[in-house]
């Protein structure tokens, strides 16, 4: 029931807000795109598209910040803040920080030469988080196929949708701690990228250091991460996962010589991804500050 329309008479400047301040986050920080995407995809993956990962702790409020797959690696927040600022002061109450991410996460994948898509709005705002939710129901990036195909499957995507949206992994980066069991212990990888990638990921220590997911084109939304993939190129142990002699396989070839075919079903599988379980309706709230409930 979320539709396109939903603010065209409460907020009709919402969509232009939301650009100009996200192109300006994109300009002072490519990542920042990347960054705000993956927030999207760990906000709808855990309780539905409901802001609920935009929540901050307190100290009698457990949120989602800190769970395992987004503490020290989930960024963007002051992104969102600053957007919703400037949504509250056009459009005082009416927009909820669920849209505004599922608006940005569209933006930002644009701002860096990916597909666009009609984004449907109409979510309203969590008032609780689920750490333990996070902490379970996020893929880690040691997952096997199987796995990666029941999680998203949980989440009513199928192994089509799953494969889609790991081509996200075109942009942004990644810790060493993230990557390291597969640079030195997998041997479904390219030794030369190995190598490459363990001069800055030691085998100890060095935990935070960055590296980019697609070592092509790290700022680039394009689908050279699936070329990666076909030369055993992928950085984390997950997204080799999806070109490892299975069921993705042939997919995964395809959309490494056909960038449209991507394109499209990256954009068909975000909306899928944007109505996991959205409170609509008199659920939720239209939260004031997205980092707290009203
Ligand atoms: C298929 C299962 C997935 C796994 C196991 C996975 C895992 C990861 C990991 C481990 C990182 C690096 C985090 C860090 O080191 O701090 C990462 C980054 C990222 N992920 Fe995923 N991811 C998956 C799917 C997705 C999906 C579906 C999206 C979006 C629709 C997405 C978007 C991103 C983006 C854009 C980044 C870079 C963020 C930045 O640079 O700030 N990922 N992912
Ligand atoms: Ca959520
Ligand atoms: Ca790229």
């Amino acid at each position: 029931q979320l539709s396109a329309n939903f603010y065209g008479t409460s907020c009709p400047n919402l969509q232009t807000i939301v650009r100009n301040a996200m192109t300006q986050a994109v300009n002072r920080e490519a990542r920042l795109g990347a960054s705000v995407l993956r927030l999207f995809f760990h906000d709808c993956f855990v309780n539905g598209c409901d802001a609920s990962i935009l929540l901050d702790d307190t100290s009698t409020f457990i949120g989602e910040k800190n769970a395992n797959p987004n503490r020290n690696s989930a960024r963007g927040y002051e992104v969102i803040d600053t957007i919703k600022t400037q949504v509250e002061a056009a459009c005082p109450n009416v927009v909820s920080c669920a849209d505004i991410l599922a608006l940005a996460a569209r933006e930002g994948t644009v701002l860096l030469g990916g597909p666009s898509w009609a984004v449907p709005l109409g979510r309203r705002d969590a008032r609780t988080a689920s750490q333990s939710a996070a902490n379970t129901q996020i893929p880690a990036p040691s997952s096997s196929l199987t796995t990666l195909i029941s999680m998203f499957s949980a989440k009513g995507l199928n192994a089509r949708d799953m494969t889609a949206l790991s081509g996200s992994h075109t942009i942004g980066q990644a810790r060493c701690t993230t990557f390291r069991n597969r640079i030195y212990n997998d041997t479904n990888i390219d030794p030369q990228f190995a190598a490459t990638r363990r001069a800055t990921c030691p085998a100890s220590g060095g935990d935070a250091n960055l590296a980019p997911l697609d070592i092509q084109t790290p700022n680039r939304f394009d689908n050279d991460y699936y070329q990666n993939l076909v030369i055993r190129r992928g950085l984390l142990h997950s997204d080799q996962e999806l070109f490892n002699g299975g069921s993705q396989d042939a997919l995964v070839r395809s959309y490494s010589n056909n960038g449209a075919s991507f394109r499209s079903d990256f954009a068909a599988a975000m909306v899928k991804m944007g109505n996991i379980s959205p409170l609509t309706g008199t659920n939720g709230e239209i939260r004031t500050n997205c980092r707290a409930i009203n």
